[in-house]
């Protein structure tokens, strides 16, 4: 099978797309592995299909690197929307379906995409750290020193802990600083730190938020870059209006032939 596929990235966080608004793309779990694999494939976080949806501009399918369709991925929406811009989708305000129910999207004058994501109406603690679902499940907890952090030793070891299990979880280290936050995360479905994890951002920030009631916006340094996330928050642990705001870019694109078994 001949498929022609776009590369992007936002803040590091990178995807395969493909456009498969005639629908005639259907890829096995075995086939999205060998696209995403660093070595034998095209290399990338996760692969996004950009497909048809009535009453909507389109419809997000988002696969882990795994090559498991996962919940909702915050950047990949964000480049999704970039693409869709670049395959001729032009709209002051995007709307689009994906796993978790509705988004709205604008993109800026700077190029970046500014994405509405699902409200939050819970978060649970959890001995020092904080549960939360933000489109996808997300561990929560404060480091002094993010950098010197073993993201990927203790983040794997949490995403397999007994209380995660098979569902696993994608876990963020955040180290606030004044009017920012800086996030790492080990990523659920990629099984390793990624540059940076949308919906694990948008879940620090709810968690570190800086005023408790009325509009908060918490600048976000990742690995990849600077994102910002805007929100309500309406008394305890109730946010809506949620706003993910970052670059989301084209990298290249090409030509892929991936047979049944997921080879080249
Ligand atoms: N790995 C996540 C999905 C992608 C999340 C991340 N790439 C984002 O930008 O939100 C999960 O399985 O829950």
């Amino acid at each position: 099978m001949n498929l022609h596929f776009y590369k992007y990235q936002g803040t590091g966080n990178d995807f395969v797309i493909i456009d498969n608004r005639d629908g005639k793309v259907a890829l096995t779990e075995e086939q999205v592995n060998h696209i995403c694999h660093r070595r034998f494939g095209i290399g990338a976080d996760g692969l996004m299909l950009l497909n048809s949806k009535p009453g909507y501009d389109f419809e997000m399918k988002y696969y882990n690197a795994d090559g498991r369709e996962s919940t909702m991925c915050g950047n990949g929406g964000r480049c999704l929307v970039k693409f869709a811009y670049h395959r001729g989708i032009h709209r002051n305000l995007f709307k689009f379906i994906a796993v978790d129910g509705e988004h709205e999207a604008t993109i800026q004058d700077n190029g970046w995409v500014n994405l509405k994501m699902t409200d939050v109406n819970k978060i649970e603690q959890y001995y020092d750290a904080f549960i939360l679902n933000t489109g996808s499940p997300h561990y929560v907890v404060a480091v002094d020193d993010i950098k010197e952090t073993p993201v990927f030793e203790e983040g794997k070891k949490i995403r397999y802990s007994e209380k995660f299990g098979k569902q696993g979880i994608n876990v963020n280290f955040v180290e606030p600083k004044d009017w920012q936050i800086s996030v790492r995360t080990y990523e659920r479905g990629v099984e390793d730190e990624t540059y940076s994890c949308g919906t694990g951002v948008t879940a620090s920030a709810l968690v570190f938020a800086h005023n408790d009631n009325g509009f908060n916006r918490v600048e976000v340094e990742t690995l990849g870059g600077h994102l910002a996330v805007e929100f309500n928050k309406n008394g305890d642990n109730h946010f809506d209006n949620i706003w993910l705001c970052g670059p989301a870019d084209f990298v290249f694109e090409g030509e892929l032939t991936v047979d049944e078994a997921g080879k080249d």
